[in-house]
């Protein structure tokens, strides 16, 4: 079989895979598949872990609304109750309303909300089908009969009957129980709000119950509707935090660095780079586009590609995708530009790091089976290393977000702790607390236990593990055993015996483990909360606990770091940790989350900079780390010398510092003089240019359009001297399909500074042409629907005025005589010849915000087509409803036969 058939078996097998962890998902909670993949929600270390390290150890007082220390044994168990069974209840779906949009249509939408979540109605809930370790659903029922309202109260709870549960933890003889409730089917969420309107809600019920219950169909039908045009997006609701602490203002520029899939780029998108809603038709072309950006990140080129698609709805010029290791994001200072000393070029950073995600665990139930400690160990230099370079690229005076969706003190409060270390002064931890309306958030912990699994506890462990467990491998081991004791062959040498006498002691520990891992021990609550008690069940799970980094063990000082350790009685005093925020998923019914909030008071020292760049060399090896550091062409010359005399490794001394890495990477950009790479913008970047039309990724390089194109499209659409032609951008080589319509501030503060020559640009701006030759003319573009209300203000030609009659059959229709239509505008079709055109609705022609364009086709015989996709019409169409159109609410729609069009030759 060649290299093709390999392939293309490997691919099979993951899409194999890919099916069963599908059926693993039908079967999660309440499948029908009886006790089949039922996922356990239980894990004896991680609740082990947590509630040694004091997960349990405060409680929300609903009186007094704040968090207070749990005194009693009692306290903690009802805490942990509380805790555990919120965790095996399905996730409440949450949306939030675009704040971004024209206010009338905000308005309608907000409107039809109210008669969703406004009055109550009876809905058959089903409750999880889970194993539960201990409360749980019988708890959760007994909760429910006795709530009327939605609320989840806070508080003690009634420990279960062992008895009618079995040795897994799951009641016997029981179904998918469904119970009838009468609630509203979402209840606001008032810290997502805009200009005293409160914008975004959350569901009494998971997105699974919205899908099948037959009381929510119509409901889940608007939803979706909304969604697909871009009025609404689901977004959990701790997810919806970030964005609101970071503070983010219309027209700043905002760095998302680690974005995928992109729900919080979206919101931060509707900030800062939406329409203002106070765009009338009165405007001039100046404010006709956002003046902020956000530049979305990820080093996942595919899920970068995601982020495209999920960020398409928002129909914004203002946002740049790129692809790249958070670790090296560019440097962009505003000195390189105008030569000034100001640090850092974004106003805003997120900085959503990759986490072990054992907040998400109600919505991935995987997690049950796979958490281990090690994992958040692991992370936490690379949690740092992005979290680091997120504070250098951020403008003095700007904010940073430091968020996770894990609740482990090692991915969290270690992280800014070891980040405020480091920035000694530069930065500063500030509570978000009064921006946030109704939100339960625990504070930050100042000081925390740190532990680790032991060795054998680990994947490579579990893997050797079953290796030597393989049947046949026992076999032969026990062949040649015989074969020894009849002397058939020598004994091994001492120090293999050595270490298969070490093996052994290991294998045991590694059984132990496979069973706790993929039998999923049941976890025994804790007879007393006395430490000693906890300490030894962790202990006797695998964990090692240290007092301190001394403690640590060299071969294991790269994994458990002196940054893990909770911060001295002095420095507590000055982080202030308290600060962050603590999202517990029993406290606003959600999944777990941490937040800070970090301002960058004053630039990073050279020792602060010098220690960012060793974490980015450690964590990617040093030649790669060279080659990415000195993409970005040094700045300072001077080369640094450590303390000890050794010279250090900074951005500019890349080159010198390391000559084998720079001239492997001058080779890659065909640069012949490395001193080349040290200059920004310079040769090494119009090299680079010249010499790669493709990046890493295969994808050809972001280019301006070369301004040849314009010609026949001027004279074609009457395009004025206002019209931006220095804001379109093509892909690289050949004739362009796609002519991308930027912002002007995206074009000032990324294109002319070159980031596309630095990192891979996967996406940015609108489709505003499309490539389409036009039959006689030598027209070889249409305007793109996508972009179109950024086109059509600067055309004099091919538009043409519909009242709502005619404009609803342009949207309605596929292909369309023009006798359909009413005689004035029959008289302009009359008028033009064939090609594209504009048709937009009377009264809104210059009313950019609403976007009442549709981009057509005049064919040669008296027909109009219209190209628009069917979602974009659906938009269309609830905006016509808002402005008092009677439209009927589902209309048959025809597609975007633009493609049809082509084919048939007629353009
Ligand atoms: C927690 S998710 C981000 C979720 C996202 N902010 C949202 O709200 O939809 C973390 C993301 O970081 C990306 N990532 C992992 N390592 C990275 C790195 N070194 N630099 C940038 N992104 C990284 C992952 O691909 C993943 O998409």
């Amino acid at each position: 079989m060649g290299k093709r058939g390999k392939k293309w078996s490997r691919k099979r097998k993951v899409e194999e895979c890919a099916s069963k962890t599908n059926k693993e998902r039908k079967d999660y909670p309440g499948g029908a598949n009886d006790g089949y993949n039922v996922v356990k929600m239980s894990n004896a270390k991680f609740e082990a872990y947590y509630s040694y390290v004091g997960l349990h150890d405060s409680r929300y007082d609903a009186e007094s609304g704040r968090f207070v220390q749990c005194v009693s044994d009692a306290e903690k168990h009802a805490e942990r109750d509380l805790f555990m069974s919120t965790l095996s209840e399905l996730l409440p779906a949450s949306f939030r309303v675009d704040r971004s949009l024209d206010s009338m249509i905000q308005r309608k939408i907000l409107d039809e909300v109210q008669e969703f979540i406004g009055k109550e109605m009876e809905l058959d809930i089903e409750l999880p089908r889970t194993s539960l370790p201990t409360g749980g659903r019988r708890e959760i029922l007994e909760r429910v009969d006795a709530s009327d309202s939605n609320s989840k109260p806070n508080g003690g709870t009634d420990a279960r009957n062992d008895d009618d549960y079995d040795d897994n933890g799951e009641k016997e003889g029981c179904g998918p129980i469904i119970v009838r409730r009468t609630i509203a089917p979402a209840k606001a969420i008032p810290f997502i709000s805009s200009n005293d309107t409160i914008l975004g809600y959350q569901l009494s019920v998971d997105k699974r119950t919205l899908r099948r219950n037959k009381s929510l169909e119509k409901f889940h039908t608007w939803l979706k509707i909304q969604t697909d045009c871009g009025h609404i997006t689901r977004q959990e609701t701790v997810s919806m935090i970030p964005p609101v602490v970071l503070g983010a203002k219309e027209g700043m520029s905002v760095l998302d660095m680690c974005a995928a899939p992109g729900s919080k780029t979206c919101q931060l998108l509707e900030i800062v780079g939406g329409l203002p809603n106070f765009i009338q038709q009165d405007r001039d072309s100046e404010s006709l586009e956002p003046s902020g950006y956000v530049v979305a990140n990820d080093a996942d080129p595919k899920r970068a590609y995601m982020l495209v698609t999920q960020l398409r709805r928002m129909n914004s010029p203002s946002v740049f995708v790129t692809s790249c290791d958070g670790q090296f994001f560019p440097i962009l200072d505003e000195k390189s530009v105008r030569g000034t000393e100001r640090e850092g070029m974004f106003d805003r950073v997120l900085c959503d790091v990759p986490c072990s995600g054992d907040g998400t665990i109600r919505k991935n139930p995987g997690i049950w089976k796979h958490w281990n400690q090690l994992g958040s160990l692991a992370l936490h230099p690379l949690q740092l290393s992005i979290a680091l370079r997120s504070v250098r690229v951020t403008k003095v005076g700007g904010y940073i977000v430091y968020s996770t969706c894990s609740m482990n003190p090692m991915e969290n409060e270690s992280v800014v702790a070891e980040l405020l270390r480091i920035a000694d002064g530069s930065l500063v931890l500030e509570d978000p607390r009064n921006k946030m309306e109704g939100l339960v958030a625990r504070p930050g912990w100042s000081t925390w236990k740190v532990l680790r699994e032991s060795k054998n506890r680990t994947r490579k462990g579990m893997k050797e593990w079953k290796k030597k467990n393989n049947p046949k491998m026992q076999e032969r081991r026990k062949e040649a055993e015989e074969k020894r004791l009849n002397g058939e062959c020598p004994p091994p040498i001492e120090s293999e015996a050595k270490a298969n006498e070490n093996r052994k002691d290991g294998e045991e520990d590694v059984e132990n483990y496979a069973r706790s891992k993929y039998e999923t021990i049941p976890y025994i609550p804790p007879a007393t909360w006395d430490n000693d008690a906890l300490s030894e069940r962790t202990k006797s799970l695998g964990f090692v606990e240290y007092a301190s980094f001394d403690e640590v063990e060299p071969e294991w000082s790269k994994r458990v770091r002196a940054s893990c350790f909770p911060p001295t009685e002095e420095e507590a005093r000055k982080f202030d940790l308290h600060k962050c925020l603590r999202c517990l998923p029993q406290d606003m019914n959600t999944g777990g989350f941490f937040v800070a909030l970090l301002k960058k008071v004053k630039p990073l020292s050279k020792s602060a900079t010098e220690r960012m760049n060793f974490l980015a060399k450690e964590s990617r090896g040093t030649l790669e780390a060279d080659a990415h550091l000195c993409k970005e062409g040094g700045v300072e010359d001077e080369e640094k010398k450590s303390d000890n005399g050794e010279v250090v490794f900074t951005e500019s001394s890349a080159p010198k510092a390391n000559n084998i890495s720079a001239t492997i990477f001058a080779k890659d950009l065909g640069v012949k003089n490395e001193e080349d790479l040290r200059a920004p913008n310079g040769k090494a970047n119009k090299q680079h240019n010249k010499n790669k039309k493709k990046n890493d990724l295969g994808m050809e390089d972001f280019i301006p359009a070369d301004l040849s194109i314009w010609p026949p499209l001027v004279e074609e659409y009457g395009l004025g001297p206002t019209f931006p032609k220095d804001q379109f951008m093509v892909r690289a080589s050949g004739e362009a399909k796609i002519l991308y319509f930027i912002s002007k501030s995206v074009k000032k503060d990324l294109i002319d500074r070159g980031v596309q020559h630095r990192v891979t640009v996967i996406n940015s701006g609108l489709k505003g042409f499309e490539r389409c030759s036009i039959q006689s003319t030598n027209v070889t573009y249409r305007v793109a629907q996508e972009g179109v209300q950024y086109v059509v203000p600067h055309m004099t030609k091919r538009i043409l005025s519909a009242n709502m009659d005619d404009f609803h059959s342009c949207v309605k229709e596929g292909l369309i005589p023009f006798d359909k239509f009413s005689e004035s505008f029959q008289k302009g079709l009359d008028e033009l010849t064939p090609g594209s055109f504009i048709v937009t609705l009377e009264g809104y022609e210059k009313d950019i915000a609403k976007k009442m364009y549709l981009v057509m086709f005049r064919r040669a015989k008296k027909m109009v087509d219209c190209f628009v996709t069917k979602v974009e019409k659906e938009a269309i169409l609830s905006k016509m409803r808002a402005l008092g159109y009677l439209v009927p609410e589902v209309e048959k729609l025809s597609g975007d036969n633009s493609e049809q069009v082509v084919e048939n030759g007629e353009s």
